[in-house]
């Protein structure tokens, strides 16, 4: 990211109430291609609720979300996935019946589409297939492409969503507890999963994470939220070393010297 380029998303004054409860208060927010940032925040802050407000699943009661400079704070989860945000492990974004290859191949299509031209039409179904095969390289998955999607490994469930995101293009990409349920063994995969894509610069990440040497280890940004509100924002270890941190999170003060985290 150049000093004058623009952020990708950003959330100005976020809001949304349950009945009485304010479960994101005024969040405003600006998140950069090429950088990675972790949400924290304690049981309840409002982590997944602003996820769901970003991805749209959820609808704002106030404020507004912004992509490339575009207001869309007014579209469904489905079109604002079509705009560019794509959110992992929805389970929705696959086609269990179908193979690995064409979850992937459908993608790349939806992204590419330019209408039916009959005599391209195998020249294009070929350079779809190479396209997809390229995401499926990416992702680890080149050996499963046969395989079904339903019937992968867990892990490897996880891998064919990333690769469907790539293949949508998705230029942020969300990942909201992305370790959770998961086997011992499955953590590193995805985990590698993630930094790879980190290391994609044109990418902009943002994860949920309670886990803090997960977040120690992808994070080049960590914000904080707490009762709805954002408190914290900042790098990796000034952040986690606040005292808004400690007490808000970590539920001790830095002073006591009695981290839990
Ligand atoms: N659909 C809903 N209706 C009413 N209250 C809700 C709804 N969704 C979330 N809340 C409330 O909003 C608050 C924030 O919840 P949220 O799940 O976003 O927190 P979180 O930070 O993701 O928590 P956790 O770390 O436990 O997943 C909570 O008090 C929750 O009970």
């Amino acid at each position: 990211m150049t000093a004058t380029e623009p952020p990708v998303l950003r959330t100005e004054e976020l809001t949304i109430r349950f009945g009485g409860h304010v479960a994101v208060d005024r969040v405003s927010c600006a998140f950069d291609r090429g950088t990675l940032t972790a949400i924290v925040g304690p049981n309840g802050a409002g982590k997944t609720t602003y996820f769901n407000l970003i991805s749209g699943q959820l609808r704002s009661t106030a404020g507004k979300v912004v992509l490339f400079g575009q207001d869309i704070t007014g579209l469904t989860a489905p079109r604002r996935t079509r705009a560019g945000i794509g959110r992992a492990f929805q389970l929705t974004n696959l086609f269990p019946n179908l193979s690995v290859l064409e979850n992937v191949r459908i993608a790349v299509q939806a992204r590419h589409d330019t209408g039916l031209d009959i005599w391209s039409l195998a020249t294009r179904r070929r350079e779809l297939i190479e396209l997809a095969e390229h995401h499926l390289a990416r992702t680890g998955l080149l050996d499963k492409m046969d395989s079904v999607a339903a019937e992968l490994p867990h892990g490897d469930q996880r891998k064919l969503e990333v690769a469907v995101l790539l293949a949508l293009e998705s230029e942020v990409l969300m990942f909201d507890e992305p370790t959770a349920g998961m086997s011992v063994d499955e953590v590193p995969v995805v985990l590698d999963l993630i930094h790879q894509i980190k290391a994609d610069t044109a990418k902009t990440v943002l994860l949920v994470e309670h886990k803090m040497d997960v977040v120690r280890s992808l994070a080049d940004r960590i914000i904080v939220l707490h009762n709805g509100a954002l408190v914290a924002d900042g790098a990796p270890e000034a952040v986690i070393a606040s005292d808004v941190v400690q007490q808000a999170y970590l539920g001790t003060s830095s002073a006591s010297g009695d981290g839990h985290g």
